[in-house]
């Protein structure tokens, strides 16, 4: 896929060389055992509940990260119209999801207002919050958003493959994230952010890369709540 992209531009892009030289860490987020379970159909129902609650609470935290990155997009891209159009996508499709998350958990009879965010998940949070300050550069951020949707495309997309044995009451989670549209929504973030990257200076593209990778590592902390797991950062 990365291979496609860099042929059709005739030169490197620099998400294509993060997800060469980061692959393991990549692997690790978008093939986790609790991703494995679901794909292989030995998942542990409470384990997808746990999962389920503690990613509303991250989602509802998600929303102003992307009001931030929109206001910045507003300010300092020189494709702004391009940008917003596709962020703006991605915050309407935020507004579906939280409704989801509602009429999920009340089938699996989650309550929702119980939920106490665990420990990764407050981390993640916080991080979050780090991102939303001005001094954060629109192109560290865009990376950042890249990263975190492309981590819950490429994993549930994983999910959906043929001959995979991923639970039937698991198939609409699977494609919230896992459809086409969702991945060409990915796509249009990745092309937002190696264009910022293009031309931001080295201090920017390693302050970026630096984000890249803590993104990763949330996600696997993250994916790790749900296993009953400790977290690593
Ligand atoms: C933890 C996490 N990462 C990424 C997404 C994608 O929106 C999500 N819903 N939750």
């Amino acid at each position: 896929m990365e291979g496609k992209r860099g042929e059709e531009m005739g030169k490197t892009l620099m998400t294509e060389t993060w997800l060469r030289n980061h692959r393991l860490l990549y692997v690790g987020a978008t093939r986790h055992p609790f991703i494995r379970s679901i794909r292989d159909g030995n998942i542990d129902l409470s384990s997808f509940k746990t999962w389920l609650g503690q990613d509303y609470v991250f989602v509802r935290s998600f929303v102003p990260f992307v009001a931030s990155v929109l206001s910045k997009a507003c300010k300092g891209s020189d494709n702004s119209s391009n940008d917003v159009e596709v962020i703006l996508g991605g915050m309407a499709a935020l507004n579906d999801e939280i409704a989801w998350f509602k009429k999920e958990a009340s089938k699996w009879g989650v309550q929702l207002s119980d939920i106490v965010p665990q420990k990764a998940n407050q981390n993640y949070c916080r991080f979050l919050e780090s991102l939303m300050s001005p001094e954060v550069e629109y192109t560290v951020a865009i990376t950042a958003f890249w990263a975190i949707e492309a981590v819950y495309q490429e994993s549930f997309a994983h999910c959906l493959e043929d001959g995979t044995k991923t639970p039937p009451e698991l198939q609409e989670t699977c494609q919230r994230w896992g459809n086409e549209g969702f991945g060409q929504y990915c796509n249009a973030l990745r092309k937002i952010a190696d264009r910022q990257l293009e031309k931001a200076s080295d201090d920017v593209i390693t302050k970026a890369e630096v984000t890249f990778l803590r993104v990763l590592e949330h996600e696997v902390d993250f994916w790790n709540i749900s296993h009953g797991g400790t977290s690593t950062l």
